[in-house]
């Protein structure tokens, strides 16, 4: 059995960054930005007034005068110049017209029909926001996953088009005889599919698109068709068949098919089953049947996996501390993920840690971490933490 670092090491030279594609900038929410985008103008492209008022020359004091000689609105430029003695009434992100120092906001003045006089204790703000102050014409935003503030940004850059990485497609084929889909009608000695529902949710979640493939009964056919179909995906997911068991083929067919086996078996709780490899050019990850296991194996490496092919690096999950809330006993020779529920600093492990437990695992809002063959740990250590 390989580590949990070294099976994340080995998955992630499965897969590599995927090609890009051009999308508007409407569709760019939540998309990877995959080379860095130019701003094709300043911002503000001009000096433009920051308030509603008046436009006036030199550094004028109380009691003042001026004379209003027109008028400048946002997306109405006033074309002249302001001299001495001279104001343009201007509002909120108009263009400062030429010769104007400064802005007095119009609560600052009295105004007799086309004049205006400055008040005393007037503010002494210019109210200008020189052109290009937020940016300039050929500044670049790098590479990244695209936030709805990504977006105001390259809109305001004139960026109207990104390109962007491709979603990475991933297939995921359930396994096994029990099976049937959520809403039929299950026999005595059958299940409903979960795990599928929560991989698919998570791989959508981190910006791939989920194909749920038909779920695959125990025979070598069945599984051979439904990994048939799966051969334009990027990447390949079966849940389940993995184990020692009589009806556990999902090695031995894919291995029928070609496939190139990097790994099987980690020392990992839950998780030891877990299988990758790449399947007729496909990379493929063979994630064991309980559902907790699955899904913990899907934070632990499909995400990264799918992280790595959207040019996001080749990282695992971020590891967190937190204050033991109860001791606990040593660990033995698989790494644990534990579900746990994180209380201010203070992390504490479910009773119940049974792989099968699905309602436990979703009153968890953490996975801690106990390394191979930790000691006993006491209420108050530090341990590492994963968020769920
Ligand atoms: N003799 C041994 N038996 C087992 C070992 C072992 O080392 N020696 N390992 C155990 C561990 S650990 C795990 S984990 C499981 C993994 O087994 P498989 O990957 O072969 O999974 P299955 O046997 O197909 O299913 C296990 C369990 O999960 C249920 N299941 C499967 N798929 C789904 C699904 N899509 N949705 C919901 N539930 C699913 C299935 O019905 C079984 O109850 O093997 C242990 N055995
Ligand atoms: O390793 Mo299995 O995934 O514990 O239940």
């Amino acid at each position: 059995m390989i580590s949990v670092e070294e099976a994340l090491a080995r998955c992630f030279d499965l897969v590599a960054v995927l090609p890009t594609e051009t999308v508007a900038l409407r569709h760019a929410a939540e998309r990877v930005m995959a080379v860095p985008a130019v701003a094709r103008r300043d911002q503000p492209p001009f000096a433009a007034s920051a308030m509603d008022g008046y436009a006036v020359a030199g550094d004028p004091v109380a009691g003042d005068s001026f004379d209003v000689i027109g008028e400048a609105g946002a997306g109405h430029a006033f074309h002249g110049a302001v001299g001495a003695g001279q104001a343009v009434r201007i509002f909120t992100g108009a263009p400062v017209p030429q010769g104007a120092t400064r802005v007095v906001i119009q609560e600052d003045v009295t105004r007799e029909g086309a004049r205006i006089t400055l008040k005393p204790d007037a503010d002494t703000g210019t109210h200008i926001r020189p052109k290009g102050q937020d940016f300039r014409a050929g500044a670049t935003i790098a590479p990244r996953l695209l936030r709805p503030n990504d977006l105001a940004l390259l809109a305001a850059m004139n960026v109207a088009e990104v390109q962007v990485t491709r979603r990475p497609v991933v297939a995921i084929i359930a396994t096994g005889d029990e099976l049937v889909m959520p809403g039929e009608d299950p026999a005595p000695d059958q299940i409903i599919a979960s795990n599928s529902f929560a991989l698919a949710a998570m791989v959508e979640a981190a910006g791939g698109e989920a194909r749920l493939l038909p779920i695959a009964r125990d025979t070598e056919a069945e599984l051979f068709t439904v990994l048939s179909m799966a051969g334009s995906c990027d990447l390949i997911v079966t849940i389940g068949g993995a184990s020692v068991g009589d009806h556990d083929l999902v090695g031995r067919v894919a291995e029928s098919m070609g496939l190139a086996r990097a790994f099987y078996k980690i020392a990992m709780r839950p998780g030891k089953p877990l299988m990758a490899g790449r399947l007729r050019g496909v990379p493929m990850l063979g994630l064991p049947g309980n559902p907790v296991s699955s899904i913990v194996c899907g934070h632990l490496f499909l995400l990264p996996m799918m992280r790595a092919m959207l040019g996001l690096g080749a990282a695992g999950p971020e590891v967190r501390q937190a204050l033991l809330a109860e001791a606990l006993p040593a660990n033995g020779p698989r790494a644990h993920y534990m579900r746990a529920r994180l209380s201010g600093d203070r992390i504490a492990p479910f009773e119940r840690q049974d792989s099968a437990l699905i309602t436990i695992l979703t009153e968890a809002d953490a996975l801690l971490v106990r390394p191979v063959s930790a000691p006993p740990a006491a209420a108050g250590d530090v341990v590492d933490y994963i968020a769920l």
